[in-house]
């Protein structure tokens, strides 16, 4: 669905992008998360066509971004709404320029509001709702028009649980309908939940690409466990029968024992560890 192969991009002295390839299909989620600069807003940007690459190729559905902007959903990681006109105006607005009309627009917009939590919001000028209100209300007219490529660019900073809760059921009911999605966080928890494939970039590049099984494998998980004798804490690949090893060392009574496995945070702070990024 989504092909993007060897993507550069320079600006004055920073390398915003330099090889970046990641590809996406229908149906898939993927997280695509990194440091502060490591240029995943600049690949977001690409993809949609609003920058030019230096180098390589982005191909959405086989077609270049701009031959294919009414499959394609933005969200981008700013707050880009019309100040003086209505959410409604605004669904109604992209839904449009996508070739929405009549009744199927009033449904899209019923239904999205609907899901999003914006009923009550509609008919209120964006410039006068609340930071959550308009997370949900740009991730609205991302998702009008049911585009096969969605590009959701930190879509839930600053949102509410509820907002973010809002945004994430109806970001995996559109992939599981067939979307592709790319999805740009810093909450690594909200992957997970998703049940994304992972993505992590890095200098401009992707690092490291697969399922979150498959980049956690490997990764030393941690046992603990608080005895008569002090708490004990061990990192191992190995959680069962570290924590039996431990079990039968320790003076009784045990008063708790964790497990912790490996987490994408963890992932997150062994790549930084390796000083890859
Ligand atoms: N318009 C621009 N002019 C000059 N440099 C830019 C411009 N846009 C981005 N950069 C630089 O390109 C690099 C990649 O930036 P980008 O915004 O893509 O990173 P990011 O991974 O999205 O970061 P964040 O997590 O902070 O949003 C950074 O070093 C940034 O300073």
């Amino acid at each position: 669905m989504l092909q993007a192969i060897d993507l550069t991009k320079r600006y004055a002295e920073v390398q915003a992008l330099a090889g970046f390839s990641l590809e996406v299909a229908a149906g898939e989620i993927a997280g695509l998360v990194g440091h502060n600069g490591a240029g995943k807003t600049t690949f977001v940007e690409m993809v949609s066509g609003l920058l030019r690459p230096d180098g390589g190729v982005v191909l959405v559905d086989g077609r270049p971004p701009g031959q294919s902007r009414d499959r394609i959903g933005v969200s981008p990681q700013h707050i880009a709404l019309y100040r003086s006109i209505t959410v409604r105006e605004h669904l109604r607005l992209y839904g449009k320029l996508a070739g929405l009309r009549g009744a199927a627009l009033r449904r899209e917009i019923d239904d999205l509001s609907g899901a999003l939590r914006l009923t009550g919001f509609l008919d209120r000028p964006a410039g006068l709702l609340s930071g959550g209100q308009q997370r949900r209300a740009q991730a609205a007219t991302a998702l009008i028009h049911r585009p096969t490529l969605l590009l959701l660019d930190e879509p839930t900073a600053g949102a509410d649980p509820d907002t973010r809760q809002a945004l994430l059921d109806v970001v995996r009911q559109r992939a599981d309908d067939g979307a592709a999605v790319v999805y740009t966080t810093h909450y690594l928890n909200e992957l997970t939940e998703l049940r994304a494939t992972i993505a992590v970039a890095a200098k401009g590049r992707v690092i490291a690409r697969g399922s979150s099984a498959q980049l956690l494998d490997g990764l030393p998980g941690e046992v603990r466990v608080s005895a008569a004798d002090g708490p004990v804490q061990v990192s191992t690949n190995d959680l069962t029968s570290t924590l039996l090893e431990v079990l039968r060392t320790v003076r009784r009574p045990v008063d708790s024992v964790e497990l912790h496995p490996p987490t994408l945070d963890d992932l997150y702070r062994s790549l930084a560890a390796a000083d890859v990024h």
